[in-house]
């Protein structure tokens, strides 16, 4: 177990000293999910995959661009950058250990940048794109991981400002990838996958609450620290449910009546694990929360896509 969690790159990881199995921990496997399935629901929305070879390879470098590649290279460097903190708070982490050199840990996040940058040409080049709107995208999303780790803008110190960045990159980066590669990113869908952003800075802020002492000495304005627990654990629900609730009428207001209830449905059990863990104590049972409601509200991100998709073909697009 604890071999597969350093793999993972988990906390709690059992300690190794091959420098390979050190590389896959510091790009945190366990976080390029939500990016895959962000391009999955991205391929849905686009309304045009159809099942052949071409489009699997298609999307299997997207995934790999923005799995392995990009979110390796954010999450390698925000290692890099939390460096000296993490000496202080995980000093068993790979890098302030010193189980993996500076200039090792500088040429993986070399290579894993260059390398998402250069899948998306592919992509674009495969696609035959007039404008390189995959490029395009992993340049963005890439800026973003640097601003929200490195200083001096440094967004994860900047509290809410920091969660949006990385729920909306997470959410929405991929989404745009996915339906870019297949189809045509239009600036209504860009607006809805923003939109539900909320409902990923919401789940970011989850996490937000167990910090709550080190992030008031540290005087970092997440959340919690700003509002107090009482009124931020009502914040946080209500972005989660608002969103997919507006989400799920407008569905219904564009005719997609089927989806908008399969997403109604997949709503409640999420504010029934509100009321069941979250609410009562946010703090103690965040991670019961996240993992009980996580998979409605990634499930309702990929019906809110095959909706789109519908909506789309219904329209002839
Ligand atoms: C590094 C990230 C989270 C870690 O945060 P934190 O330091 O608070 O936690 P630990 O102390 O446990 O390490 C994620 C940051 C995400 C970032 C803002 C944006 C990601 C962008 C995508 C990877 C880009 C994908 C582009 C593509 C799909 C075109």
């Amino acid at each position: 177990m604890d071999a597969s969690k350093q793999l993972l790159g988990f906390k709690g990881a059992a300690e190794t000293d091959d420098v390979w199995k050190i590389r896959v921990q510091l790009t945190k496997p366990g976080t390029w999910v939500p990016l895959i399935w962000g391009v999955m629901c991205g391929a849905a929305a686009s309304g045009h995959y159809e099942w052949n070879l071409d489009n699997v390879g298609k999307a299997l470098l997207c995934m790999t661009m923005s799995g392995p590649f990009l979110t390796g290279y954010t999450q390698t460097i925000n290692d890099w950058y939390d460096r000296e903190i993490d000496a202080i708070n995980e000093p068993y982490r790979p890098i302030p250990s010193g189980l993996i050199s500076e200039n090792e840990v500088k040429a993986q996040i070399a290579v894993l940048l260059v390398g998402g940058w250069l899948c998306a040409l592919q992509l674009d080049r495969w696609c035959e794109h007039d404008f390189p709107i995959v490029l395009a995208l992993s340049l963005f999303g890439s800026y973003i991981s640097y601003i929200y780790s490195a200083p001096p803008l440094k967004l994860k110190a900047e509290g809410w400002k920091g969660c949006y960045a990385l729920g909306s990159s997470y959410i929405a980066l991929p989404w745009w990838a996915g339906m870019a590669t297949f189809g045509q990113l239009t600036p209504d869908v860009m607006f809805l996958t923003v939109l539900y952003s909320i409902a990923g800075l919401g789940i970011a802020i989850v996490n937000d609450f167990k910090s709550i002492e080190g992030d008031r000495e540290l005087g970092l304005q997440s959340l919690p620290v700003a509002f107090g627990i009482e009124k931020a654990k009502w914040i946080t629900v209500s972005t989660i449910d608002i969103t997919q609730l507006f989400v799920a009428c407008y569905l219904r207001a564009i005719g997609e009546e089927t989806y908008s209830n399969v997403l109604f449905c997949l709503i409640f059990p999420q504010i029934f694990f509100q009321f069941k863990f979250f609410l009562p104590d946010p703090i103690k049972n965040d991670v019961k929360y996240q993992a009980s409601a996580q998979p409605f509200l990634v499930f309702g991100l990929l019906t809110t896509g095959l909706a789109w998709g519908h909506h789309i073909n219904a329209l002839g697009m």
